[in-house]
């Protein structure tokens, strides 16, 4: 295998946001120590998605899939760049002919934290109150378990949103833990982590991606070097789950799957968008049946749904 150089530098693709970079940052910082390359022998080229364009409307009005992702994946193809990163929660299960997306990193905390100025755990909010997500799933759970809240359309950075706490426009709002981890902020920001049986995560959260050429076999081969085996199998049962369901990473829709030893415990959720309604269901089995599970725990959501349950289908 040629090894990138300093001269020949492997390429990685990402989008320019802060977290975007730290993982970038992260995936670059594996690749060197796995190879024992310097970081020079990589190179991060920032690239602009019609998601980074638009932040001023609410994602699920610009609709359509692969928003924060088709420019990057036109960028490999044409081979500008080898690789690229991806925030796994916010990719298709489908990936573009000639891509392939199954080199995992260790997954992050999946948890959501709960945000406040002062750090209050989510269920010492006070009745009434107003909190600020721009995620269908988090808005969907929140109404469910408290119809007494408020909602508004929350979106930007980790410092906008403190911003928007301080200017009073909510009192509370919901960040990945692993975002804070990853940016390095989980010290400065008020949070208290919100239990998975409280609050089920958006599958694959704190799950980082990296895709490439289906036929680039050397960054295959590198890729495989800092694969995480079991997060790969976690995300192989989420993912199942996510298809067979026929969602987005903008539809309602959380699931969590855990590892002890040879078994796997996959629990999944499907909401209305106003919170009406919910539907939980566990599967548990083989690890390696990850992806059977995925599709059964669907098939069973599914039948106790009916058919007047996805409202969301109609969302895009
Ligand atoms: N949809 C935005 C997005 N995509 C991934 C993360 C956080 C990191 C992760 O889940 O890996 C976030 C922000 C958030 O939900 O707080």
């Amino acid at each position: 295998m040629d090894l990138p150089t300093p001269d020949a530098p492997l390429k990685i693709g990402t989008r320019g946001s802060p977290l975007a970079l730290a993982q970038a940052n992260e995936t670059r910082d594996r690749l060197a120590r796995a190879f024992t390359l310097p970081s020079e022998a990589f190179t991060i080229v920032v690239i602009k998605t019609t998601g980074d364009r638009v932040l001023d409307r609410p994602l699920k009005e610009i609709g359509g899939k692969g928003l924060f992702t088709k420019e990057i994946e036109e960028a490999m193809l044409a081979g500008d760049i080898d690789i690229a990163v991806h925030s796994m929660k916010d990719m298709p299960v489908e990936q573009p002919a000639g891509l392939l997306l199954d080199t995992y990193l260790p997954r992050e905390d999946p948890r959501d934290a709960f945000v406040t100025l002062d750090g209050q755990a989510f269920a010492d909010l006070p009745e009434g109150r107003i909190v600020g997500t721009s995620s269908l799933r988090r808005r969907a759970q929140l109404l469910h378990r408290r119809p007494d809240l408020q909602v508004v359309e929350f979106r930007g950075n980790v410092q906008t949103r403190l911003r928007k706490l301080e200017d009073g426009v909510a009192h509370a709002t919901f960040l990945a833990i692993a975002g804070l981890n990853r940016l390095r902020v989980d010290a400065e920001v008020p949070h208290a982590p919100v239990a998975d049986d409280d609050m089920l995560p958006a599958i694959a959260q704190g799950a980082i991606g990296v895709e490439r050429r289906a036929d680039d076999d050397r960054a295959g081969a590198m890729l495989s070097e800092i694969h995480d085996r079991e997060t790969g199998q976690r995300l192989a049962a989420e993912r199942a789950l996510l298809a067979r369901l026929d969602g987005s990473c903008e539809t309602p829709i959380a699931g969590l799957a855990t590892l002890d030893g040879d078994h796997l415990t996959l629990r999944g959720e499907i909401l209305r968008t106003d919170g009406s309604e919910a539907l939980a269901d566990t599967i548990t089995g083989a690890v390696a049946d990850g992806p059977d599970l995925g599709r059964r725990l669907a098939d069973s959501l599914l039948g106790r749904a009916g058919p007047d349950f996805f409202d969301w289908r109609a969302q895009a």
